[in-house]
Protein backbone atom coordinates (compact mmCIF):
# COMPACT_ATOMS: atom_id res chain seq x y z
CA UNK A 1 0.00 0.00 0.00
CA UNK A 2 1.18 3.68 -1.20
CA UNK A 3 1.32 6.52 1.26
CA UNK A 4 -0.12 9.73 1.07
CA UNK A 5 2.04 12.48 1.79
CA UNK A 6 0.38 15.47 3.78
CA UNK A 7 2.81 18.70 4.07
CA UNK A 8 1.34 21.40 6.26
CA UNK A 9 2.36 24.95 6.65
CA UNK A 10 6.00 24.25 6.05
CA UNK A 11 8.63 26.67 6.45
CA UNK A 12 12.38 26.46 6.38
CA UNK A 13 14.41 29.64 6.92
CA UNK A 14 18.21 29.27 6.45
CA UNK A 15 20.68 31.39 8.25
CA UNK A 16 20.61 34.19 5.04
CA UNK A 17 18.08 35.56 2.78
CA UNK A 18 14.73 35.50 3.04
CA UNK A 19 12.76 32.00 4.02
CA UNK A 20 13.15 28.99 1.05
CA UNK A 21 10.04 27.82 1.97
CA UNK A 22 7.06 30.81 2.90
CA UNK A 23 3.95 28.64 4.12
CA UNK A 24 3.92 25.94 1.76
CA UNK A 25 0.69 23.26 2.25
CA UNK A 26 -0.26 20.11 -0.21
CA UNK A 27 -0.89 16.81 0.03
CA UNK A 28 -0.13 13.44 -2.49
CA UNK A 29 -2.93 11.30 -2.20
CA UNK A 30 -1.75 7.47 -2.88
CA UNK A 31 -0.86 6.38 -6.37
CA UNK A 32 -0.38 10.44 -7.81
CA UNK A 33 2.32 12.16 -8.93
CA UNK A 34 2.87 15.80 -7.84
CA UNK A 35 5.05 17.63 -9.90
CA UNK A 36 6.74 20.81 -8.08
CA UNK A 37 7.43 22.94 -10.98
CA UNK A 38 9.28 26.49 -10.52
CA UNK A 39 12.24 28.93 -11.12
CA UNK A 40 15.65 28.45 -10.34
CA UNK A 41 15.78 29.38 -6.61
CA UNK A 42 11.93 29.32 -5.70
CA UNK A 43 12.13 26.13 -3.13
CA UNK A 44 11.13 23.22 -4.86
CA UNK A 45 14.10 21.07 -3.81
CA UNK A 46 14.58 22.59 -0.48
CA UNK A 47 10.36 21.33 -0.11
CA UNK A 48 11.63 18.24 -1.56
CA UNK A 49 14.96 17.81 0.69
CA UNK A 50 12.42 18.16 3.91
CA UNK A 51 10.47 15.57 2.68
CA UNK A 52 13.40 12.79 2.38
CA UNK A 53 14.83 14.30 5.86
CA UNK A 54 17.64 15.68 4.86
CA UNK A 55 16.94 19.09 5.54
CA UNK A 56 15.52 20.33 9.07
CA UNK A 57 12.60 22.71 8.54
CA UNK A 58 11.92 25.47 10.76
CA UNK A 59 8.36 25.23 11.16
CA UNK A 60 5.58 23.04 10.16
CA UNK A 61 4.26 19.31 9.52
CA UNK A 62 5.13 16.43 6.92
CA UNK A 63 3.35 13.15 7.51
CA UNK A 64 3.66 10.12 5.52
CA UNK A 65 1.74 6.92 5.19
CA UNK A 66 -0.33 8.79 8.40
CA UNK A 67 2.77 9.50 10.70
CA UNK A 68 4.28 12.63 11.13
CA UNK A 69 7.87 12.61 10.43
CA UNK A 70 8.55 15.86 11.13
CA UNK A 71 7.18 19.31 13.14
CA UNK A 72 9.81 20.75 14.89
CA UNK A 73 6.97 22.30 17.24
CA UNK A 74 6.29 19.01 18.59
CA UNK A 75 10.01 18.13 18.84
CA UNK A 76 9.83 15.22 16.32
CA UNK A 77 12.45 14.71 13.35
CA UNK A 78 12.41 10.62 11.64
CA UNK A 79 15.58 10.67 10.41
CA UNK A 80 15.71 9.92 6.66
CA UNK A 81 16.31 5.93 6.07
CA UNK A 82 12.89 5.71 8.71
CA UNK A 83 11.19 7.45 6.19
CA UNK A 84 10.72 4.61 3.77
CA UNK A 85 11.10 6.56 0.85
CA UNK A 86 12.70 6.10 -2.75
CA UNK A 87 14.51 9.08 -4.29
CA UNK A 88 15.89 9.77 -7.53
CA UNK A 89 18.17 12.28 -8.35
CA UNK A 90 20.05 14.61 -11.16
CA UNK A 91 23.32 13.16 -10.52
CA UNK A 92 23.04 9.25 -11.66
CA UNK A 93 24.26 7.93 -8.22
CA UNK A 94 24.75 4.53 -9.21
CA UNK A 95 27.80 2.41 -7.60
CA UNK A 96 30.65 2.52 -10.42
CA UNK A 97 32.28 -0.86 -9.61
CA UNK A 98 29.03 -3.02 -9.65
CA UNK A 99 26.92 -4.47 -11.91
CA UNK A 100 23.46 -3.45 -12.67
CA UNK A 101 22.05 -6.37 -10.51
CA UNK A 102 24.16 -5.49 -8.16
CA UNK A 103 23.30 -1.85 -7.90
CA UNK A 104 19.48 -2.73 -7.94
CA UNK A 105 19.49 -5.24 -5.20
CA UNK A 106 21.49 -3.11 -2.90
CA UNK A 107 18.48 -1.66 -0.92
CA UNK A 108 17.39 -4.97 -0.24
CA UNK A 109 20.12 -6.17 1.26
CA UNK A 110 19.06 -4.54 4.62
CA UNK A 111 15.15 -5.38 4.65
CA UNK A 112 14.24 -9.42 5.28
CA UNK A 113 14.04 -10.67 2.00
CA UNK A 114 14.72 -14.20 1.02
CA UNK A 115 17.22 -14.57 -1.71
CA UNK A 116 15.22 -15.86 -3.93
CA UNK A 117 12.21 -13.10 -3.17
CA UNK A 118 15.10 -10.48 -3.49
CA UNK A 119 16.04 -11.95 -6.99
CA UNK A 120 12.02 -11.75 -8.48
CA UNK A 121 11.95 -8.03 -7.14
CA UNK A 122 14.95 -7.25 -8.96
CA UNK A 123 14.03 -9.03 -12.18
CA UNK A 124 10.37 -7.05 -12.15
CA UNK A 125 12.50 -3.82 -11.31
CA UNK A 126 14.59 -4.53 -14.26
CA UNK A 127 11.31 -5.60 -16.65
CA UNK A 128 9.75 -2.01 -15.47
CA UNK A 129 12.68 0.34 -16.39
CA UNK A 130 13.49 -2.02 -19.81
CA UNK A 131 16.96 -3.09 -18.40
CA UNK A 132 15.82 -6.76 -18.28
CA UNK A 133 18.94 -7.56 -20.85
CA UNK A 134 21.96 -5.53 -19.25
CA UNK A 135 21.51 -7.20 -15.25
CA UNK A 136 24.77 -8.67 -15.64
CA UNK A 137 27.18 -5.76 -17.27
CA UNK A 138 29.21 -3.40 -15.41
CA UNK A 139 26.61 0.20 -14.73
CA UNK A 140 29.61 2.05 -16.21
CA UNK A 141 29.03 0.23 -19.97
CA UNK A 142 25.52 2.29 -20.02
CA UNK A 143 24.54 5.10 -21.45
CA UNK A 144 23.67 8.44 -19.31
CA UNK A 145 19.85 7.41 -19.43
CA UNK A 146 20.12 3.82 -19.08
CA UNK A 147 22.17 4.68 -15.39
CA UNK A 148 19.41 6.85 -15.05
CA UNK A 149 16.85 3.65 -15.67
CA UNK A 150 18.95 1.70 -13.39
CA UNK A 151 18.72 4.24 -10.44
CA UNK A 152 15.27 4.61 -10.80
CA UNK A 153 14.93 0.53 -10.67
CA UNK A 154 16.75 0.76 -7.12
CA UNK A 155 14.92 3.36 -5.95
CA UNK A 156 11.54 1.79 -6.42
CA UNK A 157 12.78 -1.80 -6.16
CA UNK A 158 11.57 -1.96 -2.60
CA UNK A 159 8.43 -0.43 -3.59
CA UNK A 160 8.63 2.54 -0.98
CA UNK A 161 5.59 4.22 0.04
CA UNK A 162 6.71 7.39 -1.59
CA UNK A 163 9.56 8.04 -4.57
CA UNK A 164 11.13 11.59 -4.56
CA UNK A 165 12.71 12.76 -8.04
CA UNK A 166 14.52 15.92 -8.00
CA UNK A 167 15.09 16.80 -11.49
CA UNK A 168 16.02 13.19 -12.84
CA UNK A 169 16.01 14.32 -16.68
CA UNK A 170 18.17 16.97 -16.75
CA UNK A 171 21.70 15.36 -17.50
CA UNK A 172 20.01 13.60 -20.23
CA UNK A 173 20.53 14.83 -23.94
CA UNK A 174 17.61 15.79 -25.38
CA UNK A 175 16.23 12.79 -27.13
CA UNK A 176 16.88 10.28 -24.55
CA UNK A 177 14.77 13.45 -22.26
CA UNK A 178 11.58 12.63 -24.12
CA UNK A 179 11.81 9.03 -23.99
CA UNK A 180 12.61 8.84 -20.53
CA UNK A 181 9.98 11.24 -19.57
CA UNK A 182 7.07 9.57 -21.41
CA UNK A 183 8.41 6.06 -20.06
CA UNK A 184 8.87 7.25 -16.32
CA UNK A 185 5.16 8.23 -16.28
CA UNK A 186 4.27 4.85 -17.70
CA UNK A 187 6.78 3.05 -15.23
CA UNK A 188 4.99 5.16 -12.03
CA UNK A 189 1.37 4.45 -13.21
CA UNK A 190 2.58 0.69 -13.52
CA UNK A 191 3.91 0.60 -9.77
CA UNK A 192 0.72 2.83 -8.45
CA UNK A 193 3.72 4.70 -6.85
CA UNK A 194 3.03 8.06 -5.24
CA UNK A 195 5.39 10.56 -6.23
CA UNK A 196 6.53 13.88 -5.83
CA UNK A 197 8.83 15.20 -8.70
CA UNK A 198 10.53 18.50 -9.18
CA UNK A 199 11.10 20.14 -12.47
CA UNK A 200 11.97 23.84 -13.79
CA UNK A 201 10.57 22.55 -17.16
CA UNK A 202 6.84 23.05 -17.68
CA UNK A 203 6.46 20.34 -20.66
CA UNK A 204 8.28 17.91 -18.23
CA UNK A 205 5.52 18.62 -15.46
CA UNK A 206 2.78 18.76 -17.57
CA UNK A 207 3.28 15.56 -19.07
CA UNK A 208 4.72 13.48 -15.38
CA UNK A 209 2.11 15.35 -13.22
CA UNK A 210 -1.38 14.35 -12.29
CA UNK A 211 -1.21 17.59 -10.27
CA UNK A 212 1.49 20.47 -10.64
CA UNK A 213 2.41 22.88 -7.98
CA UNK A 214 3.89 25.80 -9.31
CA UNK A 215 6.45 27.68 -6.64
CA UNK A 216 7.51 31.36 -6.63
CA UNK A 217 9.51 32.68 -3.87
CA UNK A 218 9.12 29.61 -1.27
CA UNK A 219 5.40 30.09 -2.15
CA UNK A 220 2.66 27.78 -3.72
CA UNK A 221 0.82 29.64 -5.89
CA UNK A 222 -1.07 27.21 -7.98
CA UNK A 223 -1.64 23.67 -7.16
CA UNK A 224 -3.79 21.66 -9.54
CA UNK A 225 -4.22 19.50 -12.81
CA UNK A 226 -1.93 20.18 -15.81
CA UNK A 227 -5.20 21.07 -17.71
CA UNK A 228 -6.29 23.72 -15.18
CA UNK A 229 -2.90 24.99 -14.55
CA UNK A 230 -2.72 25.72 -18.57
CA UNK A 231 -6.11 26.99 -19.40
CA UNK A 232 -7.07 28.35 -15.81
CA UNK A 233 -4.10 29.89 -14.49
CA UNK A 234 -4.14 31.28 -11.19
CA UNK A 235 -1.92 34.46 -11.52
CA UNK A 236 -0.10 36.36 -14.04
CA UNK A 237 3.35 34.51 -12.85
CA UNK A 238 1.65 30.83 -13.10
CA UNK A 239 0.25 31.98 -17.13
CA UNK A 240 3.68 33.87 -17.81
CA UNK A 241 5.70 30.36 -16.89
CA UNK A 242 3.61 28.26 -18.49
CA UNK A 243 3.92 30.04 -22.17
CA UNK A 244 1.57 32.45 -22.00
CA UNK A 245 4.26 34.92 -23.33
CA UNK A 246 2.14 38.20 -24.58
CA UNK A 247 0.73 40.82 -22.44
CA UNK A 248 -1.78 43.31 -23.26
CA UNK A 249 -3.45 46.16 -20.32
CA UNK A 250 -6.43 47.88 -20.81
CA UNK A 251 -9.56 48.58 -18.51
CA UNK A 252 -12.00 46.70 -17.42
CA UNK A 253 -15.24 48.45 -18.54
CA UNK A 254 -18.12 46.13 -17.06
CA UNK A 255 -18.11 42.17 -15.92
CA UNK A 256 -21.01 39.60 -16.60
CA UNK A 257 -20.06 36.44 -14.81
CA UNK A 258 -17.18 34.89 -15.63
CA UNK A 259 -16.69 37.52 -18.74
CA UNK A 260 -15.59 41.15 -18.69
CA UNK A 261 -15.35 43.87 -21.05
CA UNK A 262 -11.92 45.74 -21.71
CA UNK A 263 -11.06 49.04 -23.02
CA UNK A 264 -7.62 49.01 -24.54
CA UNK A 265 -7.37 52.30 -25.26
CA UNK A 266 -8.55 54.69 -28.27
CA UNK A 267 -12.02 52.67 -28.26
CA UNK A 268 -11.11 49.80 -28.64
CA UNK A 269 -12.74 47.07 -26.55
CA UNK A 270 -12.83 42.97 -26.23
CA UNK A 271 -14.49 40.66 -24.26
CA UNK A 272 -11.61 38.64 -22.01
CA UNK A 273 -11.74 36.13 -18.99
CA UNK A 274 -12.18 36.61 -15.49
CA UNK A 275 -10.16 34.36 -14.07
CA UNK A 276 -9.15 36.68 -10.98
CA UNK A 277 -11.23 38.70 -8.83
CA UNK A 278 -11.75 42.17 -10.81
CA UNK A 279 -14.03 45.16 -10.86
CA UNK A 280 -15.62 47.52 -13.23
CA UNK A 281 -13.03 50.19 -13.61
CA UNK A 282 -9.88 48.01 -12.43
CA UNK A 283 -6.46 48.09 -14.19
CA UNK A 284 -5.79 44.66 -15.98
CA UNK A 285 -3.11 42.94 -17.53
CA UNK A 286 -4.12 40.08 -20.12
CA UNK A 287 -2.23 37.41 -20.63
CA UNK A 288 -2.26 35.36 -24.13
CA UNK A 289 -0.85 32.45 -25.87
CA UNK A 290 1.36 33.03 -28.89
CA UNK A 291 -0.90 30.03 -30.13
CA UNK A 292 -4.50 31.32 -28.93
CA UNK A 293 -3.77 33.26 -31.11
CA UNK A 294 -5.30 33.75 -35.08
CA UNK A 295 -4.44 36.40 -37.71
CA UNK A 296 -5.85 36.56 -40.90
CA UNK A 297 -9.69 35.93 -39.19
CA UNK A 298 -12.57 37.95 -38.51
CA UNK A 299 -14.36 36.36 -35.56
CA UNK A 300 -16.98 39.16 -34.52
CA UNK A 301 -16.29 40.83 -30.92
CA UNK A 302 -12.50 40.22 -30.55
CA UNK A 303 -11.37 40.79 -33.97
CA UNK A 304 -8.77 43.79 -34.40
CA UNK A 305 -6.79 44.94 -37.36
CA UNK A 306 -2.78 44.07 -36.82
CA UNK A 307 0.45 43.96 -38.77
CA UNK A 308 2.69 41.33 -39.39
CA UNK A 309 6.48 42.57 -38.23
CA UNK A 310 8.31 39.14 -39.21
CA UNK A 311 7.84 35.21 -39.37
CA UNK A 312 9.91 32.54 -38.28
CA UNK A 313 8.82 29.09 -40.42
CA UNK A 314 10.09 26.50 -37.90
CA UNK A 315 8.28 23.30 -39.96
CA UNK A 316 5.40 22.26 -38.38
CA UNK A 317 4.72 25.19 -37.47
CA UNK A 318 5.27 29.26 -38.31
CA UNK A 319 6.16 32.14 -35.27
CA UNK A 320 5.29 35.71 -35.74
CA UNK A 321 5.78 38.63 -34.53
CA UNK A 322 2.37 41.24 -35.14
CA UNK A 323 2.19 44.82 -34.30
CA UNK A 324 -1.25 45.03 -31.98
CA UNK A 325 -2.32 47.96 -30.14
CA UNK A 326 1.48 49.24 -30.75
CA UNK A 327 3.14 46.16 -29.12
CA UNK A 328 4.60 43.30 -30.66
CA UNK A 329 2.85 39.87 -29.63
CA UNK A 330 4.42 36.76 -30.56
CA UNK A 331 2.03 34.21 -32.05
CA UNK A 332 2.49 30.56 -34.28
CA UNK A 333 0.64 29.02 -36.24
CA UNK A 334 0.43 25.24 -36.27
CA UNK A 335 0.78 23.81 -39.63
CA UNK A 336 3.77 23.47 -42.58
CA UNK A 337 2.67 26.18 -44.02
CA UNK A 338 3.84 29.85 -43.64
CA UNK A 339 0.39 31.55 -44.57
CA UNK A 340 1.05 35.38 -44.02
CA UNK A 341 3.59 37.61 -45.50
CA UNK A 342 5.62 40.15 -43.47
CA UNK A 343 4.38 43.49 -43.71
CA UNK A 344 0.97 43.02 -44.63
CA UNK A 345 -1.97 44.69 -42.75
CA UNK A 346 -4.45 41.60 -41.72
CA UNK A 347 -6.75 40.98 -38.54
CA UNK A 348 -6.09 38.74 -35.41
CA UNK A 349 -8.89 37.46 -33.25
CA UNK A 350 -8.53 36.46 -29.91
CA UNK A 351 -10.75 34.46 -28.36
CA UNK A 352 -12.27 35.65 -25.10
CA UNK A 353 -11.70 32.72 -22.77
CA UNK A 354 -7.97 32.82 -23.94
CA UNK A 355 -7.65 36.03 -22.64
CA UNK A 356 -7.35 35.41 -18.96
CA UNK A 357 -7.12 39.00 -17.32
CA UNK A 358 -5.55 39.79 -13.93
CA UNK A 359 -6.38 43.13 -11.89
CA UNK A 360 -2.73 45.00 -12.34
CA UNK A 361 -0.85 44.80 -9.32
CA UNK A 362 2.16 46.18 -10.13
CA UNK A 363 4.92 44.42 -12.45
CA UNK A 364 5.56 40.68 -12.47
CA UNK A 365 9.14 39.84 -12.76
CA UNK A 366 9.09 37.19 -15.61
CA UNK A 367 11.48 34.75 -14.84
N1 LIG B 1 22.05 25.48 2.40
C1 LIG B 1 21.53 26.68 2.07
N2 LIG B 1 21.89 27.80 2.74
C2 LIG B 1 21.36 29.00 2.45
N3 LIG B 1 20.43 29.20 1.50
C3 LIG B 1 20.03 28.13 0.80
C4 LIG B 1 20.54 26.81 1.04
N4 LIG B 1 19.94 25.94 0.17
C5 LIG B 1 19.09 26.69 -0.58
N5 LIG B 1 19.13 27.99 -0.20
C6 LIG B 1 18.34 29.09 -0.78
O1 LIG B 1 16.98 28.76 -0.69
C7 LIG B 1 16.27 29.17 -1.85
C8 LIG B 1 15.55 27.99 -2.48
O2 LIG B 1 16.50 27.08 -2.99
P1 LIG B 1 16.09 25.71 -3.71
O3 LIG B 1 17.34 24.96 -4.01
O4 LIG B 1 15.05 25.04 -2.91
O5 LIG B 1 15.43 26.24 -5.05
P2 LIG B 1 15.02 25.45 -6.34
O6 LIG B 1 13.73 25.99 -6.73
O7 LIG B 1 15.09 23.98 -6.12
O8 LIG B 1 16.14 25.89 -7.36
P3 LIG B 1 17.05 25.00 -8.34
O9 LIG B 1 16.15 24.52 -9.43
O10 LIG B 1 18.06 26.00 -8.82
O11 LIG B 1 17.64 23.91 -7.50
C9 LIG B 1 17.29 29.82 -2.75
O12 LIG B 1 17.20 31.21 -2.58
C10 LIG B 1 18.61 29.28 -2.26
O13 LIG B 1 19.64 30.21 -2.48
Amino acid sequence: MTATLEVTDLRKQFSIGRPAIDGVSFSVPSGEIVVLLGPSGCGKTTTLRCVAGLEHPTSGEIGIAGRIVSSPERGILVPPRLRELGMVFQSYAVWPHMTVRQNVVYPLKHRKFSREEARRMVDEALALVGLSEYADRPVVALSGGQMQRVALARSIVYRPQLLLLDEPLSNLDAKLRLRLRDDLRVILKQTGMTALYVTHDQAEAVVLGDRIGVMRNGKLLQMDTPDEIYNRPADLFVANFTGATNELEGRLVSRSGEFGMVDFGEGRQGEVALLHSCGPDDKVRIALRPENIAIGEHSGANSFPARVLDRRYQGTQTAYGIELFGKRLEVVELGTAARHRVGIETQVSLPRESCWAYRDTGPVSHE
